[in-house]
Order: C-alpha cells, then structure tokens, then sequence
C-alpha cells in the first residue's frame, strides 16, 4: 500500500516505524520539506484524501497535534492510538483511515505493533456503516 507519514522530530521510534513500512512493502510517501506539525498533519491528511496515499501515520511528540491537523481536511478520520487493541478498534469502529502517535511515549516495539494493528484491519463493521457517515456530516 501507499502510506503518508509524516513527523514533526525523529527518534527510535519514528525509525521503527518507517523500516516497518518499508519492510512491508509500502510505499512511504513523506512531505517534501519538514514542516511544523500542523502543516505535517495537513499533508498526510490531504495526501489521503487526494487519493495519493491509502493511509496515513502521523507523529509528533503527543501525537494529538499532528491528529488534531490531519482532521481538519475533510475526510480525514485520524485517530490516536497507544496499543493494538485501540488501533484495530479505529479501523473497525470508525473508519479511520489516519493514525496518529506519540512518538515520545511508544516504545518502538510497540510503535509497529500499533502500526501493524491498523494496518492489517482492513474492513470496517458494516454495523458501524451509519455511525461513519454521520461523522461526515456538518
Ligand atoms: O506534540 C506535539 C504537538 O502536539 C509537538 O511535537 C510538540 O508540541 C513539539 O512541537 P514544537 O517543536 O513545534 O514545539
């Protein structure tokens, strides 16, 4: 798949995750300058939307920032997520279609698994098909 990341600092968790993705086979489409973490948000949010990636990852020191950005494109549902159970729950409950954490309070390890989490759920509950279009609405 072609998945946006972006993050606004670099450390060992930020690694992990990016050479998960790249040892999946993903294509990582990253912005082109760093930027702070609202612009780094609004790119990965936008590049879902457009269609230029399947998913996105965003990271910043909460994760909430970069969350909070991506959101505000419509049609972005970023969630935040600090384990796999909350992860998977995103994609099934909510569509969510950005994930978003902290790279300060994950531990790499547990950075991909939360990463592979959301990956590999790949249908939503057709139960909670309602519930998502309502988020769409103004
Ligand atoms: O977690 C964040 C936003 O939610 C940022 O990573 C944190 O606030 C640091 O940003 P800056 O370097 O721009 O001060």
């Amino acid at each position: 798949m072609r998945i946006a990341f972006a993050s606004d600092d670099e450390n060992e968790t930020t690694r992990a995750v990016v050479e998960a993705l790249a040892a999946a086979g993903h294509e990582i489409v990253r912005p082109g300058d760093a930027g702070n973490w609202p612009d780094l948000g609004r790119f990965v949010g936008q590049a879902v939307v457009d269609g230029r990636a399947d998913y996105g990852v965003v990271m910043c020191w909460t994760g909430t920032g970069t969350a909070i950005a991506a959101n505000k494109v419509p049609g972005v549902r970023a969630a935040l997520a600090w384990d796999p159970w909350i992860a998977k729950g995103a994609r099934l409950w909510n569509d969510a279609n950005v994930l978003a954490m902290s790279l300060k309070r994950l531990a790499p390890d547990v950075a991909v698994e939360v990463l592979q989490a959301f990956l590999d759920t790949a249908e939503p509950d057709p139960d909670e098909a309602a519930n998502i279009a309502a988020i769409e609405r103004p």
